[in-house]
């Protein structure tokens, strides 16, 4: 038996050689995080139920597990209260095997089948307990290291769902000054439900910590596959552009500003499909406009980096800006505006930026309609998402996304 104590000390001492527990080495643009701002809100009086919002959202999916595909556990323990002791258990996916399979071929081009596995699904699974605490789950291996969270695979108890455990520490939240973003956080991505964007299922906390259950993402970070990649071949990028596309107008389309865009935000999911994380900067602004400096800079638009900001409002056209920086890299293989930060700063807001001769004539015109300095003139997402570069790469994709989303529609009683 090894409690969750015991699992995130053994996360301490994982060598960094391991891959399946590290990132590899960021570069430096993926080190320029900014510093999240300081605010003196307990977290003391996070809830540790759902709301009703939550439960209705939880008749959505976690991956339901065969019966037999959990590691030989007899009878499942009662659940207990929070602090509970839990076993660290040997979680089987059910296509684990056939996984890793794909995922070895992962960069070659897909057959029809696969194609239309780059796009969205749904798998509607009963619901989830009303009210979490640890006892209601198995743990099972790690699954990554953030900087204030360690994720765990685990597994829902009574229903065999399984799901990311994403633990954070309060006194390392409070010491890092990132409560507030933790807690905008839990509030905007819990109230999503796009097969692009990962679910936050409901959350709860002990005196110590808090607890995020996450969709999980099956085949982890986009940053590693891109890096292992080099870069994306045109039909791969423009699959994963339609689908950030998507979940950014459903983003937009609830007045949410996502702010952080980049492949270190996006995991993958099990049938290779994208799903935005990492909402720590997205912000709800319902009159569409702010002028918090946030965001990494290579991803930065020009109206958030110019001086005498304050007046610089800025509306959710900065995710355009990013998804054509974001577009560039994933065709490329680096940002666009990849130098030291001065020089970063001064091609952003001249838009200075070369575009190799190996991009299609397609593609290249999307990014340079994405990569506009006024932000009025970006290309809409209506617009991206039937650009013939998409168009060319997408169309099975797309029809499955169509298919998807009305399976979503119809979860959400219509609405
Ligand atoms: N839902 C998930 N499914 C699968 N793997 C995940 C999931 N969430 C996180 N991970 C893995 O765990 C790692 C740490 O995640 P976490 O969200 O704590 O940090 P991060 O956002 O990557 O980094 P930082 O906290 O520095 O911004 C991720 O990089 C990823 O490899």
């Amino acid at each position: 038996m090894a409690d969750i104590q015991a699992l995130e000390q053994r996360f301490e001492s994982i060598s960094v050689q391991d891959e399946n527990y590290n990132n590899p080495a960021p570069t430096a643009q993926h080190k320029a995080k900014q510093g999240a701002p300081s605010t003196t809100i307990s977290l003391s009086n996070l809830s540790a139920t759902t709301t009703s919002a939550q439960q209705s959202r939880l008749k959505l999916p976690l991956q339901k597990l065969p019966p037999n595909a959990a590691a030989g556990k007899a009878a499942p323990p009662p659940p207990t209260s929070s602090n509970t002791t839990t076993t660290v258990t040997k979680i089987t996916l059910p296509s684990q095997a056939a996984q890793q399979q794909r995922s070895s071929t992962a960069d070659s081009r897909p057959s029809e089948t696969d194609t239309l596995t780059l796009a969205p699904r749904i798998i509607p699974q009963p619901q989830l307990p009303k009210q979490f605490h640890l006892g209601l789950f198995e743990i099972g291996k790690p699954l990554g290291k953030g900087k204030f969270g360690r994720v765990y695979l685990a597994r829902e108890r009574s229903n065999n769902f399984i799901c990311a455990l994403k633990v954070l520490h309060k006194s390392e939240l409070t010491q890092g000054k990132v409560e507030k973003q933790v807690r905008r956080e839990i509030e905007i991505q819990s109230n999503l439900a796009h097969p692009n964007i990962l679910r936050l299922y409901g959350h709860f906390h002990d005196t110590k910590r808090i607890f995020l259950i996450l969709e999980f993402a099956g085949r982890g970070e986009l940053y590693k596959h891109l890096r292992k990649a080099g870069k994306f071949p045109e039909w791969q990028a423009a699959q994963y552009v339609a689908q950030m596309a998507s979940a950014l107008r459903y983003l937009h389309g609830k007045h949410v500003m996502h702010r952080d865009i980049k492949p270190e935000n996006i995991l993958v999911g099990i049938h290779g499909e994208i799903k935005i994380s990492d909402f720590g900067w997205s912000v709800h602004a319902p009159n569409n406009r702010r002028n918090t400096m946030c965001g990494t800079l290579d991803y930065l638009p020009p109206e958030m980096i110019k001086p005498g900001r304050e007046e610089n409002w800025y509306s959710e056209k900065v995710d355009l800006w990013s998804l054509g920086v974001l577009t560039y890299e994933f065709l490329v293989g680096e940002a666009p505006f990849e130098d030291t930060p001065v020089m970063t700063q001064r091609r952003i807001a001249r838009g200075e930026m070369t575009i190799p001769a190996f991009v299609s004539a397609e593609a290249r015109d999307l990014i340079r309609r994405l990569l506009v300095l006024d932000p009025e003139r970006r290309i809409p997402l209506e617009e991206v998402e039937v650009h013939p570069w998409i168009v060319k790469h997408c169309v099975k994709g797309e029809r499955a996304y169509q298919r998807a989303s009305g399976e979503l529609k119809k979860e959400r009683g219509g609405v």
